[in-house]
């Protein structure tokens, strides 16, 4: 703990500012990376921007800040609205006010990403909401504006609803609200729409009640412009109303403005109803083109190909099937082209939505039963949607098969080769065309198709490819012997089944099998004498080194003898813990671990005792000096030493070295 690698992943902070030091001297820039521990661990109390939870928030302070935009300028242009409610106006405000509070402390909560990860250090969020450009403005939002009136010379009755103009200012929280409601909602167009027409109310709103406050000033009824004194708010205001609307609409059936304040309030009306007026047109047009994008991502064009037929001259019974076919995609609300409209969402993504989609309608097809929900979400993916129409053949007799079929909804018909004649009806839940694609044996038709399938009606189905039938079949093999059971019957029925080549082909089948077995029984007795010669060959190997060995400790006893140091016979000296390797021979392991070694001057004492105690040939060797003579002739003849011999020889147990 008190290593000085420990004080510095404790404090890596002075070590930060050495390297940056050492980095400025060098001028290079230092990247420090972002602490791991901060984004790591989840809070409590932070909250996902992208979660239900934030969403319903936000959704929620929608009610406050449209209650300021809408009601604020209500009570400051019509004073006897205000007067008439004053402890209604108090309470809501309060409500307001609450809402705006508790909404900056749900932003000082919320969490934020960073490199993708969710940021959910209250420390860091709070950080990063104070030091955002949002933040003033919600303080300023809701600071209490109306108290200002309190201050001695400063005008104006506390409760005026003018001095809570700086509410409006929360504006941005609803352009948020409103941008989350229109990526979540499921009718985004109809979402626009509103939001539009809800912009275009609150306009009007604002210029009616402006209008009212300048008639009131000019004085009500004075002219034909003004606003008619009415007895009732509620008339007053729908007059305001409705100029305002006239105005805005740029419908101009106003009456002409006399004093010069009518004019130009007149003239800011019909410029901001052009800008209004081309904003709302643009945004109305791009929904319905929206509208009719999405229309066309969905359903297939059915114009080029009316086009086509035009310009190849085909048309009378053909075209209008054709047209048919489309407009019962559009009617059924069948997408055929879902792989497109699904081909930008990721791999994983896109099999879950094609999953959810289309599970209920697999589950109902008799061979998937009983299969599991995992191998359908797999299997999934690799349908293709298909829709015929009635009369139209799915697959004929004699075509080469490519694909198989799972009826998902409609009636197909097995037919004769007079095309009428019904030999069989496939409904939902059914499946045809494997025939040709699993290899039965005994098949005479090969992978051509056996029979010729007709839709009776508009016919719904998933298509599967034989590659992907190949895949699925491997992994499921008992989803391959009913496809072959059920095939096999109905090739019995049809005929095409040749009983004789199907013996045959399952003898062969049988024989492959045995002659198969065979070899693999072969290949694990070849295996077995290949290890056994791998290990005579390392040992070989190392008896050779040991002996290389020996040779050099004798050749280098001889130089000394000849050089004339005395030297002195230990008793033989084992080395490193043995390894035995078909140890066979007669004398006993501590004689076959041993070599004999030539003592250097430090060892005669450590081993003194044993020299006076060494046992056979090692005894033998010190007292004749016969081993230095013997040595000294075989090196001379280049012959191994014989069986017997101190040493390492064949069959004997050999010390290897560490
Ligand atoms: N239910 C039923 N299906 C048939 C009959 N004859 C052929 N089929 C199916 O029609 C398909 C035509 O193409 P395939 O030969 O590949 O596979 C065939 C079978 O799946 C029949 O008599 N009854």
């Amino acid at each position: 703990m008190g290593t000085p690698w420990n004080w510095a992943l404790q404090n890596p902070e002075p070590l930060y500012r050495d390297a940056q030091n050492w980095a400025s001297m060098y001028q290079i820039t230092l990247y420090r990376a972002p602490r791991a521990s901060s984004t790591a661990i989840p809070q409590r109390w932070t909250r996902d921007p992208a979660g239900d939870w934030h969403y319903w928030w936000i959704s929620l302070m929608v009610l406050p800040i449209l209650y300021n935009w809408v009601v604020l300028i209500l009570r400051c242009c019509f004073p006897e609205v205000q007067e008439a409610h004053v402890g209604l106006w108090r309470g809501l405000d309060g409500l307001s006010d609450a809402l705006y509070l508790l909404d900056i402390a749900v932003r000082l909560h919320t969490g934020f990403l960073e490199d993708g990860i969710l940021v959910q250090d209250i420390s860091r969020t709070r950080r990063r909401y104070l030091c955002s450009w949002a933040f003033p403005w919600d303080v300023a939002a809701v600071l209490p504006t109306e108290l200002l009136c309190l201050l001695p010379g400063v005008p104006g009755v506390p409760g005026v609803p003018a001095a809570r103009a700086n509410r409006c200012l929360r504006a941005p929280r609803l352009f948020e609200a409103f941008n989350q409601c229109e990526t979540r909602t499921g009718w985004p167009n109809t979402f626009r729409v509103a939001k539009l027409m809800m912009y275009l109310v609150l306009g009007i709103h604002w210029h009616g009640c402006l209008y009212f406050a300048l008639s009131a000033r000019l004085g009500p009824g004075t002219d034909p412009w003004v606003c008619p004194a009415f007895a009732r708010p509620l008339r007053r205001y729908l007059h305001s109303f409705y100029f305002s609307t006239l105005v805005l609409a740029m419908v101009g059936d106003t009456p002409a403005p006399q004093r010069k304040e009518e004019f130009l309030f007149t003239i800011a009306g019909f410029l901001l109803a052009v800008l209004g007026f081309a904003t709302i047109t643009g945004s109305i047009s791009a929904v319905i083109a929206n509208l009719s994008a999405a229309d066309a991502a969905f359903y297939p064009d059915a114009g080029p190909v009316r086009r086509y037929l035009r310009a190849r001259g085909v048309g009378g019974r053909l075209a209008r099937r054709v047209a048919r076919w489309h407009q019962h995609l559009r009617v059924q609300r069948k997408l055929p082209a879902e792989r497109a409209v699904l081909q930008h969402l990721p791999r994983g993504l896109r099999a879950e939505v094609a999953a959810s989609v289309h599970l209920p309608a697999l589950r109902r097809v008799g061979l998937f039963r009983g299969w599991g929900h995992e191998v359908l979400r797999q299997l999934v993916p690799r349908l293709r949607p298909q829709v015929f129409g009635p009369g139209e053949f799915v697959c004929r007799r004699g075509d080469v098969g490519r694909e198989m079929y799972f009826v998902r909804e409609g009636r197909l018909a097995v037919v004769a080769e007079d095309g009428v004649t019904q030999l069989a009806v496939l409904g939902e839940g059914l499946y045809f065309g494997e025939i040709s694609l699993i290899n039965i044996k005994g098949n005479t038709a090969g992978n051509r198709r056996t029979a010729n399938i007709l839709s009776i009606g508009y016919s719904d189905l998933f298509c599967l490819g034989k590659e992907d039938l190949a895949e699925v079949l491997v992994e499921f093999p008992h989803a391959r012997a009913a496809m072959e059971a059920k095939g096999r019957e109905l090739l019995l029925g049809m005929g095409r089944l040749d009983t004789g080549a199907e013996a045959a082909a399952a003898a062969a089948e049988a024989e492959a099998e045995r002659r198969l077995w065979g070899l693999e029984v072969a290949l694990e007795g070849l295996q077995t004498r290949a290890a056994r010669l791998l290990a005579q060959l390392e040992a070989s190997a190392l008896r050779m080194a040991l002996r290389v060995q020996r040779l050099e400790g004798q050749l280098h006893l001889r130089q000394q003898q000849e050089e004339g140091t005395p030297t002195v016979w230990g008793p033989l000296r084992t080395q490193g813990p043995p390894r035995t390797q078909g140890s066979t021979g007669a004398q006993g392991p501590t004689a076959r671990h041993r070599q004999l070694l030539p003592l250097r001057n430090g060892d005669r004492d450590r081993d003194g005792e044993g020299a006076g105690k060494g046992t056979g040939r090692g005894r033998g060797a010190v007292g004749s000096g016969l081993g230095t003579s013997r040595y000294r002739s075989r090196k001379q003849l280049g012959t191994p030493s014989p069986p017997g011999r101190p040493g390492v020889t064949r069959g004997d147990t050999v010390t290897v070295p560490q």
